[in-house]
């Protein structure tokens, strides 16, 4: 018999609102199969893309190894808030699956950041915080239970996020032309992001149809070099988004009724890895209110935390 096929073979998908990641893997780490594609949350892509794109990297991860048998899979899906959610992501993989000649011995289907915190911490109290697009706050007291505060989307919630930075970068840009508020550097910063010359051109931006959430997102990238220059605007759409990820942090915390515990609150997401200016603000708030909770960021890709999810789950299983 193939050595291969005497090993444990995971399965990982990481099914994220912007990319979705599909990884089979030896359980001591050999990659057999990996492939990233679009974004697979069935609330703004719709079932029928979804099964589109899982049924695409399924039925590639099969025909690249030809392996059959695998020990576990973990599909960790954006879009799954609540008990139909699961239920509807669910039927999507599981005809995916029977679309392949996949047999899977233990299948996980969760929400991809109660899966990301599982992986980090596996049965021990924890919180994952993450910043990207949009944001949100996921903890567990080790003990089975999860509490999530915050991600409800872009158009009423997700504060402190690469979004809502954005959103306020371009608020501030425009109060500011109709003199309401003071002048901001804001303005020369994004106007060059964009390759544009005027507001004018900055509104043609904002209502173009193929505007994105990502695209107000990736505006959020100017605030560090405004706060460089010391604009007023800047540092206070910053220590405001480091106070909002804060007060996320905080609702977790008192959910999980910590009492002071070894706690680690893991730092996830495009703002909290790249904005040194919040992430150092939001380490400070914390370290105020909380000064014995352990603090890292997250050095992996997103994948890599699935997988561990799937360790997990053959350990325990
Ligand atoms: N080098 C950088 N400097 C500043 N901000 C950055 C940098 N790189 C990425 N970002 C910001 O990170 C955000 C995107 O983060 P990330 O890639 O984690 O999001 P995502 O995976 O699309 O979203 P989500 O985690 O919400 O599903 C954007 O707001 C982007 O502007």
């Amino acid at each position: 018999m193939d050595q291969r096929m005497k090993q444990s073979i995971i399965l990982a998908v990481d099914g994220g609102a912007t990319k979705t990641t599909i990884t089979l893997r030896t359980i001591q780490g050999e990659c057999l199969f990996e492939k990233t594609t679009t974004g697979s949350n069935y609330q703004t892509i719709g079932v029928d893309a979804v099964s589109v794109i899982l049924n695409d990297l399924l039925h590639g991860a099969y025909l690249s190894t030809k392996l059959k048998s695998i020990d576990v899979a973990v599909f960790a899906m954006a879009g799954i808030d609540t008990k139909s959610d699961l239920e509807m992501v669910t039927q999507i993989i599981e005809q995916s699956l029977q679309n392949t000649p996949f047999h899977i011995e233990n299948l996980v289907i969760e929400n991809d950041v109660q899966a990301t915190l599982i992986g980090l911490v596996q049965n021990t109290p924890g919180m994952l915080l993450i910043s990207g697009t949009g944001s949100i706050a996921f903890g567990t007291d080790g003990r089975n239970r999860f509490f999530r505060t915050g991600g409800w989307g872009h158009r009423a919630s997700d504060e402190g996020s690469g979004y809502w930075i954005g959103r306020q970068i371009l608020k501030g840009i425009f109060r500011a032309e109709d003199g309401l508020d003071s002048p901001t550097v804001l303005k020369k910063l994004v106007l060059e992001k964009l390759k544009i010359n005027s507001v004018d051109q900055l509104v043609n931006w904002l209502y173009h149809p193929e505007y994105t959430n990502s695209h107000m997102a990736s505006i959020s990238s100017v605030l560090q070099e405004a706060i460089s220059l010391n604009d007023e605007k800047a540092i206070r759409i910053a220590q405001s988004a480091a106070n909002e990820l804060f007060l996320l942090v905080n609702a977790t915390l008192k959910k999980l009724h910590y009492d002071g515990e070894p706690f680690t609150l893991h730092l996830n997401g495009g703002i909290l890895r790249h904005d040194t200016y919040i992430r150092n603000e939001l380490v400070q708030f914390i370290h105020q209110e909380y000064p014995h909770i352990a603090i890292a960021l997250c050095k992996h890709n997103p994948i890599e935390y699935i997988v561990r999810r799937a360790k997990y789950a053959l350990k325990i299983s």
